[in-house]
């Protein structure tokens, strides 16, 4: 299931034991794999993969930087091809938990991604409006203007085959007050969309209430872009889930997540931390993702519910589908002023937001699956926490040379404790 790169080389996302390679070792792999060049793969010698100066011209008050570790998740294969991933996170055993998924769904085909269109809306907001059911179908009377003078913002949008698609209205209303609210239904294409949709919005904001009435306050892009849906699929092998009886409760987990809030919440951050953590690695949006997945996790029944889904087929195997709105970009935001962003990018090989976009769902699904697959067996603890006995050595003290041996007591001890850690490594320097 090899993916050729953009520049033909042969991307092969199973490496075995890719962990015991040191740093050095895993960066040449990616250079001979993927399009990153060593002078690319460089970005990350410096701590944080950005200057000082780089940082000064991207947010305001600058003091410094913040370094967070990337890792890269393996064994993926998306619509028949295959990713190396760069996960940005600072969370020990997600990109260990993301790649093991990955593999158990890789023997079945890995992951399928499919999206709508991208599609972003603003929101105008009218108030006191003397006949809003009336300004509503006036404003739909307007159309096409209103699309015409939106579209007139951004010539390179429309050059590129986005621009306004249509527009709603839509009736607000509670005892206290009446809006209208017009929504401008914008395809963005490559973009995450939301300056270029505010853009639009404050542009067209008058016009909107010499046809419609009233005035304006809000005039912004809603993060709840559920026009702009992702989609995947994967078969998770039944036999490398742990057998039947783990299969049987994994899916008594994730149904305790469709019904109950509390578990909901836990169940959806285990696929944020896969999903926030490809967001984060190539510069995108964090809050707008999480924004708009979290306004999805609300059902039908208007109870905070499960972002996933998972069922058994008649393999037995688990079959795991997750739907979310996906608002990432290639072009504007982070994604082309950060280099290590950019090195991502150039490692992922993407050619759309919408590849992007499917990429970023399969992690999270992988990253679920693996965590709730723990849960329904042998409980969370001993991968995670063995994984997070590393900071705790290093907590405790332990220098490079000492935190393989520290963290072996650790696990061995059932005990990953700092003052755990501290007590042998005393007893290690103690030649005890
Ligand atoms: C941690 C594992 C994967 C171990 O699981 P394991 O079965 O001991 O793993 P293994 O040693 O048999 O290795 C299997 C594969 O996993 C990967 N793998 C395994 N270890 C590593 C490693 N060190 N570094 C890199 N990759 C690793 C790797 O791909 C490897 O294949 P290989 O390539 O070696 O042939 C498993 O226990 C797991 O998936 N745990 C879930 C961890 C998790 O979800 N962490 C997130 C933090 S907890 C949380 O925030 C959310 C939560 C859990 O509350 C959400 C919820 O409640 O739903
Ligand atoms: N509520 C929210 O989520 C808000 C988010 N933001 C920020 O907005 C930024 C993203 O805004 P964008 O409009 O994406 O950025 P942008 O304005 O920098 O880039 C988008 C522009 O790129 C041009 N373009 C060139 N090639 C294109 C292609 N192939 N496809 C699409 N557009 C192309 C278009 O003119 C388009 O308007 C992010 O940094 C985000 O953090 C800003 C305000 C609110």
């Amino acid at each position: 299931m090899n993916n050729r790169s953009k520049n033909n080389r042969s991307v092969n996302s199973r490496i075995a034991d890719f962990r015991s390679y040191d740093v050095a070792a895993r960066r040449a792999e990616i250079v001979r794999q993927t399009d990153l060049t060593e002078a690319d793969i460089a970005v990350y010698d410096a701590a944080d993969g950005l200057t000082i100066d780089q940082a000064d011209r991207m947010v305001e008050n600058v003091l410094g930087v913040i370094g967070i570790p990337v890792g890269v998740a393996t064994n993926f294969t998306i619509n028949g091809k295959d990713y190396l991933i760069p996960l940005a996170t600072e969370e020990p055993s997600v990109v260990a938990a993301a790649s093991n998924a990955a593999r158990i769904a890789r023997g079945l085909g890995g992951f399928h991604a499919s999206s709508t269109q991208p599609i972003m809306q603003a929101q105008i907001q009218l108030v006191d409006v003397m006949d809003p059911e009336a300004a509503r179908i006036r404003l739909l009377e307007a159309r096409e203007e209103i699309m015409a003078l939106a579209n007139e913002q951004d010539p390179k949008l429309v050059s590129v085959g986005g621009g306004v698609k249509d527009i709603s209205v839509r009736v607000v209303s509670s005892d206290q007050a009446t809006y209208v609210v017009l929504h401008l239904h914008v395809d963005v294409r490559d973009a995450m969309g939301a300056n270029a949709v505010n853009t639009m919005a404050e542009a067209i904001a008058d016009r909107v209430s010499e046809i419609g009435g009233g005035h304006v306050v809000l005039r912004i892009l809603t993060n709840k872009a559920d026009l702009r849906l992702t989609r995947v699929r994967a078969v998770f092998d039944a036999e490398l889930i742990g057998g039947a009886e783990v299969v049987d409760n994994l899916i008594h987990a994730a149904r305790l997540a469709e019904l109950d809030p509390y578990r909901a919440a836990t169940h959806n951050k285990g696929i944020m931390n896969g999903i926030s953590a490809v967001v984060l690695a190539t510069g995108n949006d964090t809050r707008a993702v999480e924004a708009g997945c979290h306004s999805h996790a609300v059902n039908a029944d208007g109870i905070y519910s499960s972002l996933s889904h998972f069922e058994k087929n008649a393999d037995g195997n688990i079959v795991g589908t997750l739907e979310l709105p996906m608002p990432v970009g290639l072009v504007g935001g982070a994604t082309k002023v950060h280099p290590v962003a950019q090195a991502a990018i150039k490692m992922l090989g993407v050619e759309s937001a919408e590849e992007l976009a499917g990429i970023i769902l399969a992690v999270g699904l992988a990253q679920n699956l693996a965590a709730v697959r723990v849960l329904a067996g042998e409980g969370v603890q001993r991968g995670h926490m063995g994984l997070h006995a590393r900071n705790i050595a290093a907590t405790a003290g332990a220098q490079k040379s000492e935190i393989d041996a520290v963290v072996a007591r650790l696990i061995a001890d059932k005990s990953i404790r700092v003052e755990h850690a501290e007590k042998v490594l005393a007893e290690i320097r103690g030649g005890n």
